[in-house]
């Protein structure tokens, strides 16, 4: 898939992510493989998975849905976890992942190598990148490295940036403006269907949402927390 073919199946609407933390009620290949296909029964225009469960999870996925995949793995929280080295970023593609989520901040990763080399290493095998940023400068350079989709997923879990309460829009603005040409995905705390219209009017290609709508846990503590308690 080349990025323009990718960019005309998801412009302009959702992807969703179908994931869940180790210990929580869901981690299970099974489950998140009918949460995807609920998604796109649900009008998903791609599904974003892999993270902590990994390949099974994609494999899984690809083989259940229709839409494009975007995969990745997660190794712990700390410092750069998603898929941070350029073995692990094959091992996605080797599951069929049709694009490569790949944290591209500016911190030292596990391999000692650079997100170029990831880049590298993902094009190489034919697939696409999409770089999961925390700043400005990171979506820039990220880009600059040959990342086929900047995507603003880690706003506010680096110590770069605060975390803002909702999603962080101004800087999907500030990275429409500096890169007018770029695929650029909107990820992280679109809560609501405002919050992800809020993202193509801020510049968006296309909107990520992943807790609001696969976290059964998070939206019942929602719903929880606005009755008074007895
Ligand atoms: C920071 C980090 O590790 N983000 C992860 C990236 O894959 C996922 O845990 C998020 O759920 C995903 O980005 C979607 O965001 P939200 O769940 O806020 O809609």
């Amino acid at each position: 898939m080349t990025p323009s073919e990718f960019a005309a199946l998801v412009g302009g609407r959702l992807i969703v992510s179908c994931q869940a933390w180790d210990g929580h009620p869901l981690r299970d290949t099974a489950a998140l493989t009918r949460m995807a296909l609920a998604a796109v029964e649900g009008g998903a225009a791609a599904i974003r998975c892999g993270g902590v469960g990994g390949t099974p999870d994609i494999v899984s996925i690809r083989a259940a849905v229709d839409v494009p995949v975007i995969g990745l793995t997660k190794d712990g929280t700390e410092g750069v976890y998603i898929t941070p080295t350029a073995t692990a970023a094959r091992a996605v593609v080797e599951a069929g992942a049709d694009v490569v989520a790949i944290d591209a901040t500016d911190r030292p990763r596990p391999d000692g190598l650079s997100f170029a080399d990831s880049v590298r290493a993902v094009h190489d095998l034919g697939r696409l990148v999409m770089a999961d940023v925390a700043t400005l400068a990171e979506g820039v350079a990220a880009a600059e490295a040959g990342a086929d989709i900047v995507a603003t997923t880690l706003a506010g879990y680096t110590p770069a940036r605060p975390k803002t309460d909702g999603p962080d829009l101004s800087l999907v603005r500030d990275l429409r403006e500096a890169l007018p040409a770029t695929l650029l995905i909107a990820e992280g705390r679109y809560h609501s269907p405002a919050h992800a219209a809020a993202a193509l009017e801020a510049g968006a290609t296309s909107v990520v949402v992943g807790t609001a709508i696969t976290d059964p846990a998070w939206i019942t503590a929602s719903f929880a927390a606005a009755l008074p308690r007895p």
